[in-house]
């Protein structure tokens, strides 16, 4: 740890005025900030930048391309890697991300994008993030073998209503890190939160079609992966998918005359429509009488695109799933905790990768980080930087303290003790099921909303059981599981191993827990403490763990927490439900005719 009380840049935390501020514009007040917004005298700004561009020139600087690929976010250049880097040192071009409101938040599996593009904020270039609520009509066929569900009318809105206050609570978290990772105050930055609804609810087809669609060539348009596996796959496209890219260029071309917009950045998914864009841009300034159309190699005005990297773990997994379920931004879907917990799991083989990705330390910071990681891996010491950032990102300074509280306390040297935030709100939850008329009326409509939220997931080909997981952290498991001996039935039924037999493994090795039940209870659970589930299985009743008769809570290794509501069976069979090696279960019990074990 001496290393890193070393480290000569971050400061520990925002000012309290900082979070104060974040928290007013959480509770839906725009803030009016002066941090790097300064408007600044245009001859000043102008001189400040050739400054940084012949310090960048001598090799005095890193350009801003090197940075961005230096950490990772580079895969593609489209339009040619030496004259982007050439145009971002020249000249502080708009730069814009899009994303569909498809749900009612992004993923973390979104943010590659988006980081680059607070990058490009950060360091001075108009930046633009656009809510697609007019694009998200016509559904982007990119990197899908199948055509999207429609989503019913009150669904979508809500999706639009939630990641608009997403992306705008995004952006204040940026400022605040911008802050305290001390990038500088003194340039000008310009962020801008934009809806194409706005100008595509306006469009006429005919304009569309003689404006974008004449400059866009089929060729490359039915050259695309995405096209091409839908009709080898025998799916098909609808005419409308097919034609998405012409709105997301039609989007570009309006950024471009209106804020300077020339670079667009994507997921790797997004490489053939920022193409496509580029393409339509081209066509559309040599057509309609731009001005500033100089020769061939006009470099100057000219669009690039930029496609981030598929994130893939070092096993091979796609990142941002955890259990086979998106992680989510918004702490609704996934609490501050649970979020800090799925960073604190990442591969050490991975984290050096991630840091440099999902965080705004700078690379010496983060070359001392990885130094005293090295010295003692199993402190973890990287990985918990990396979740504080990610959750301070996503849900705010404050948040991110109380994770990293929540979790020193629930794994602090052994004792195990936990009051964890997000376990009390998970118990408030299982009560709420419990009586549901005491749930106040805003509540039970966000629960409402996250059920339908669930169904509609399901038509997209997830199972009842995953849809429950995503509704909420809480598993729900039948009694008659619960009976001595059962303990490895249960951990597997509460998804926390893949099988029976696993479970015994784990219990043998000593690495299963679950919370005593007379050190408190659901109205006072700052008192739990965890015990090691007992090595004779066979004489262990999971029954005499109940907290209040109603739930049980059980852990796997360090980290993976499950929090089970337990219910009758006649109830589990009312609400629909299924659990891992229920309907085994109930198959063994009927040709026994007794419960097995
Ligand atoms: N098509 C992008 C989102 C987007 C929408 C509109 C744009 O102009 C740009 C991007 C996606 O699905 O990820």
């Amino acid at each position: 740890m001496s290393l890193l009380r070393q480290l000569p840049r971050a400061r520990p935390y925002v000012c309290q005025q900082c979070i104060r501020k974040q928290r007013t514009t959480i509770e839906g007040q725009r803030q009016k900030g002066t941090w790097g917004q300064k408007i600044m005298d245009p001859a000043r700004a102008a001189a400040q930048w050739e400054q940084r561009a012949n310090k960048i020139k001598n090799g005095q600087e890193k350009s801003m391309l090197t940075i961005l690929e230096e950490r990772g976010f580079v895969k593609d250049v489209a339009g040619g890697r030496e004259q982007l880097d050439w145009l971002l040192t020249q000249k502080d071009i708009g730069a814009y991300v899009g994303v569909d409101p498809t749900a009612p938040s992004m993923h973390v599996g979104h943010l590659l994008p988006f980081m680059a593009l607070f990058w490009l904020y950060l360091s001075g270039y108009p930046s633009v993030t656009l809510l697609g609520a007019g694009t998200v009509l016509i559904g982007d066929p990119s990197g899908r073998t199948t055509e999207r569900a429609r989503q019913a009318d009150d669904v979508r809105t809500m999706n639009i209503l939630n990641m608009r206050r997403q992306i705008d609570q995004l952006w204040t978290h940026v400022k605040c890190l911008g802050i305290k990772h001390r990038f500088p105050a003194e340039i000008s930055r310009t962020r801008m939160a934009l809806d194409n609804h706005t100008w595509l609810q306006n469009l006429s087809a005919i304009e569309l079609m003689q404006q974008v669609g004449s400059g866009m060539r089929l060729g490359p348009m039915l050259a695309r992966d995405s096209v091409k596996v839908r009709m080898e796959n025998g799916e098909g496209m609808s005419f409308s998918e097919f034609s998405y890219p012409l709105f997301q260029a039609y989007d570009w071309w309006w950024m471009y005359n209106k804020h300077g917009v020339q670079l667009q950045l994507g997921g790797s998914d997004q490489y053939g429509n920022l193409c496509a864009g580029m393409d339509a841009v081209s066509y559309m300034r040599r057509t309609r009488g731009d001005q500033r159309v100089g020769a061939e190699d006009d470099i100057a005005n000219a669009t690039f695109g930029l496609a981030t990297p598929l994130l893939t773990t070092a096993s091979g997994e796609k990142f941002g799933k955890s259990a086979g379920n998106a992680v989510w931004l918004d702490k609704e879907m996934m609490n501050s905790f649970d979020l800090y917990q799925y960073f604190l799991r990442t591969a050490d083989n991975d984290v050096e990768r991630y840091l440099k990705l999902f965080t705004f330390l700078p690379i010496q910071h983060i070359d001392l980080v990885m130094e005293s990681q090295r010295k003692d891996e199993s402190k973890r010491t990287a990985q918990h930087v990396l979740a504080k950032e990610v959750v301070e990102l996503a849900h705010g300074a404050e948040d991110a303290m109380k994770a990293e509280a929540a979790h020193k306390e629930a794994f602090s040297q052994g004792t195990h003790t936990f009051s964890l935030f997000g376990l009390r709100k998970a118990f408030e939850e299982i009560k709420k099921k419990e009586q549901p008329d005491k749930v106040d009326e805003a509540e039970l409509k966000l629960l409402t909303y996250k059920k339908t939220y669930a169904s509609s997931s399901t038509a997209t080909g997830n199972s009842a059981e995953d849809s429950q997981k995503e509704a909420s952290q809480i598993v729900t498991l039948p009694l008659p599981l619960l009976s001595q001996g059962s303990f490895p039935r249960v951990l597997h039924a509460a998804g926390l191993v893949g099988s029976k037999s696993e479970g015994q493994r784990l219990i043998a090795k000593r690495g299963a827990y679950v919370v005593l039940p007379n050190s408190g209870s659901l109205e006072n659970p700052s008192g739990l403490k965890w015990e090691q589930i007992p090595e004779a299985i066979s004489t262990t009743d999971p029954n005499q763990y109940l907290l209040d008769w109603r739930a049980l809570v059980l852990r796997s290794g360090k980290s993976k927490i499950q929090i089970c509501r337990i219910v009758t069976e006649e109830d589990f069979e009312k609400e629909g439900l299924t659990c891992p090696g229920w309907e085994d279960f109930k198959a063994r019990r009927a040709e026994s005719g007794e419960e097995t074990q």
